[in-house]
């Protein structure tokens, strides 16, 4: 399938007095992995809130696989997976409950949902962990179960928002083996993250946001220029190297 998996265009929110998103066009591939980067408070989360229909632009339209996502909420929904920041999750359930329930919700019959849920354990490696309360997970298990909710009704567009964040090479090796897995099948993700070298690798495109705009998109290759991501990314949003611009001199005087 060719086209746009996600389109937007003129995406603006405003928070009382701060501008979180400033007037965004993004245009993601079917198909892609697309990274999302950006320093602290770019405004990653809340392009991604937005796009995924859990909060309301102040200005612009979102169009998802050929539907907008604010006139058809219910139709885009049922077509995208999601992993938010923070991952809120039913955690008084097991995990292996919590996916029964999340299926049960995406209207998929009982033998299909428990099917695709000891699949998603077995392959996230959770299943020891499965008759345990979400609530007793670590980090990296909640990003995983969340992960596992998000793909169980095998969405056409993953949206997930630093799947990596506070998670360990091992699990961070699982997360990124089962996108690579949903991607080579021809669907889409899209994903926020600090780790530029997570972004360089599974990455094909990547839009890197700062103060709420985009500052450069396309093509890992276009954007980085042939230099290291990492390199790219202080290069275009400005090393703000403030540390070494004086003050914090009594920082560390106390020693000996
Ligand atoms: N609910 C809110 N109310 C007021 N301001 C908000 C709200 N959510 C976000 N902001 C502000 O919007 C800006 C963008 O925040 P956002 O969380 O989207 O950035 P981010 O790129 O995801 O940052 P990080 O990398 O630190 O997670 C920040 O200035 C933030 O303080």
């Amino acid at each position: 399938m060719n086209g746009s998996a996600v389109r937007a265009r003129g995406l603006v929110k405003q928070f009382k007095r701060t501008t979180a998103v400033a007037g965004i066009d993004l245009d993601v591939p079917t198909g892609s992995f697309f990274g999302l980067v950006g320093p602290n408070g770019a405004g990653k989360t809340t392009t991604l809130s937005m796009l995924t229909g859990l909060l309301r632009p102040s200005a612009g339209e979102v169009s998802i696989l050929g539907a907008d996502v604010w006139a058809d909420p219910v139709r885009t929904k049922a077509r995208i997976g999601v992993l938010p920041e923070g991952v809120r999750l039913f955690d008084r359930l097991s995990g292996r409950e919590l996916l029964l329930y999340t299926g049960g919700l995406r209207g998929l019959g009982a033998d299909a949902v428990a099917q695709r849920a000891e699949e998603l354990l077995w392959v996230l490696d959770l299943r020891e962990a499965a008759d345990r309360m979400v609530l007793d997970y670590s980090t990296g298990m909640r990003k995983k179960i969340g992960l596992a909710a998000a793909l169980l009704h095998n969405p056409g567009v993953l949206f997930l928002d630093e799947p990596f964040e506070g998670v360990d090479p091992v699990s961070a090796g699982t997360i990124r083996a089962v996108m690579e897995r949903y991607t080579a099948s021809g669907s889409t993700v899209i994903f926020s993250s600090h780790v530029m070298e997570l972004v360089e690798r599974l990455c094909d495109r990547v839009a890197v946001l700062d103060r709420g705009r985009v500052v450069a998109a396309g093509e890992i290759a276009e954007v980085t220029d042939g230099r290291p991501l990492h390199e790219a990314f202080l290069s275009i949003v400005g090393a703000r190297a403030r540390a070494q611009e004086g003050g914090l001199e009594w920082l560390g005087s106390s020693a000996g």
